[in-house]
C-alpha cells in the first residue's frame, strides 16, 4: 500500500470514527454531508426529508452544502407545508425511494449536472423518509458510490439508535426526554419568537385578535386519558396498554406532521404545536377530544381526553409551560372532565390564579 493510499484510508477511517462520535441527532446530516463533500468532492450535496399531513407528502429541503460552505438549514418544524413541492409519483426522487435504491439522474434530464440520489433511511415513500442528492460534474464511479454506500450505512446506525433513544417504547411516539430540547428549538429557530422569550416578553392576552399566518406561535397541550385506572382494573394491564397504542394512533391522524406529539409517561401525552391563533389550537384540540369520544375503543368501548393547554411565550422554561397546561388539566377534570380548557382563558375568566410567576414578569 502507498503512502498516499493509506493516507486517504486513515482519512476516511477518521470521518467514519467522528460521525460516531455525536450523541444528538442534530448535526448527523450536516456530518455525513461532510464527509460526502470531503470524499467525493461533487458540486453540491442536498438533503430532503418527507413530511407528511395526512395523505398529503411534501418535500422539505432541509440541507444544501457546496464546498464554498455555503449551506442552508431548515427544521420541519417551521416549515410552511402548503410551500412545499409535493412527492410526486413516477418522478426520480420517488423512484429512489420506492425501490430503496440510488438512481441517477443524467445532466440531460436534470439541467447542467448529474445527480445521484440516494435514499437517507430503508423503509420506502412515506413519512420520515428522506434522500440525498450529489450533484456532479459527471456519474459517479461505481467505487466511489461503493463509498457513499458504506458512509449511509453507518449513518443510518446512529439514526436508528438516536431514534430508539427519543421513542417512548410502547406506543412510538416521542418520549419525554426529547421534548425539552424540541421545546427550545422550536424557539431558537424562530427569531422573533425568540427574541421575545429571551426578552421575557409576556404573552399578548389578545394575540387571538393581533395574529397573522405569518406570525404563529407555539402551543403546549396536555392530554390525560379520563378514568383509565378504570380500564386496567375491569379489562386489564395488556387492554389498557392497547388502548394507550389506539390513543396514539388516533393523535398521529389527528395532528399535522409539523406538530410534534409526546408520551410523557403514564396516560398522559404532551402535544406541542403552531398556529396563529388561540382559538384555531383550541379548534384542534376539540377535534381531537371528539375523535377520541367517538372512537369505539375494542372491549373497551368510550374513552374520553381531558386536555389542558397554554402558549409557549413569555420566557417560561418547559416545567412552567407544562405547570400551567397542567393547571388547566386538573380544571377540566374538577369540572367534568372530556374537555379542552385553555390556561390563558381560565386565567382571563378569573377560574384560576397565576401562582406562577414568568420570569420575575406577572402575566395579566
Ligand atoms: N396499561 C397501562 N396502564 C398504565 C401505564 N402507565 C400508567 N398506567 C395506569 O394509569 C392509571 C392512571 O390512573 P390515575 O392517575 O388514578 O388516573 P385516572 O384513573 O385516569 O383518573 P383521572 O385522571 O382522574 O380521570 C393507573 O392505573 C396506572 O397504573 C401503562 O403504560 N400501561
Amino acid at each position: 500500500m502507498t503512502d498516499h493510499t493509506s493516507v486517504k484510508n486513515f482519512h476516511l477511517i477518521d470521518q467514519l470514527a467522528t460521525l460516531t462520535d455525536h450523541r444528538e441527532r442534530d448535526g448527523l446530516n450536516m456530518h455525513l454531508a461532510q464527509m460526502l463533500m470531503d470524499v467525493i468532492k461533487p458540486l453540491s450535496i442536498s438533503v430532503s426529508l418527507v413530511m407528511s399531513d395526512r395523505n398529503d407528502y411534501r418535500w422539505i429541503p432541509v440541507l444544501h452544502l457546496r464546498p464554498d460552505a455555503s449551506i442552508q438549514l431548515r427544521d420541519p418544524l417551521h416549515a410552511d407545508f402548503l410551500s412545499l413541492d409535493q412527492v410526486r409519483e413516477g418522478t426520480p426522487r420517488f423512484r429512489c425511494l420506492e425501490m430503496n435504491l440510488p438512481v441517477a439522474v443524467d445532466a440531460a434530464e436534470s439541467g447542467a449536472t448529474h445527480l445521484t440520489i440516494l435514499p437517507l433511511f430503508v423503509g420506502g415513500a412515506k413519512a420520515d423518509s428522506g434522500i440525498i442528492e450529489i450533484a456532479s460534474s459527471n456519474r459517479l464511479p461505481l467505487h466511489e458510490l461503493a463509498i457513499v454506500d458504506r458512509m449511509l450505512h453507518v449513518y443510518r446506525n446512529m439514526h436508528s439508535m438516536f431514534l430508539y433513544s427519543e421513542r417512548d417504547v410502547l406506543t412510538g411516539l416521542a418520549n419525554r426526554k426529547s421534548f425539552e430540547e424540541t421545546f427550545y428549538k422550536s424557539l431558537h429557530e424562530n427569531p422573533n419568537f425568540y427574541a421575545s422569550w429571551a426578552k421575557g416578553i409576556a404573552p399578548d392576552k389578545n394575540i387571538d385578535r393581533r395574529s397573522s399566518e405569518t406570525n404563529e406561535h407555539f402551543w403546549l397541550a396536555m392530554v390525560d386519558v379520563d378514568h383509565f385506572k378504570q380500564v386496567n382494573d375491569k379489562y386489564g394491564h395488556q387492554i389498557g396498554d392497547e388502548v394507550l397504542i389506539l390513543i396514539a394512533r388516533i393523535m398521529k391522524n389527528t395532528f399535522r406532521g409539523y406538530d410534534r406529539v409526546y408520551r410523557f409517561g403514564g396516560e398522559e401525552f404532551v402535544i406541542l404545536m403552531r398556529s396563529a391563533w388561540h382559538d384555531t389550537a383550541m379548534a384542534t384540540l376539540e377535534r381531537f377530544r371528539k375523535n377520541m369520544e367517538e372512537y369505539l375503543f375494542p372491549q373497551v368501548g368510550c374513552i374520553t381526553v381531558s386536555i389542558g393547554m397554554n402558549i409557549i411565550n413569555g420566557g417560561d422554561p418547559p416545567d412552567v409551560v407544562c405547570n400551567k397546561a397542567d393547571q388547566a388539566v386538573y380544571y377540566a377534570k374538577r369540572h367534568g372532565r372530556n374537555q379542552v380548557c385553555s390556561y390563558m382563558s381560565l386565567v382571563e375568566n378569573g377560574l384560576i390564579e397565576t401562582d406562577v410567576k414568568d420570569g420575575g414578569i406577572e402575566l395579566f
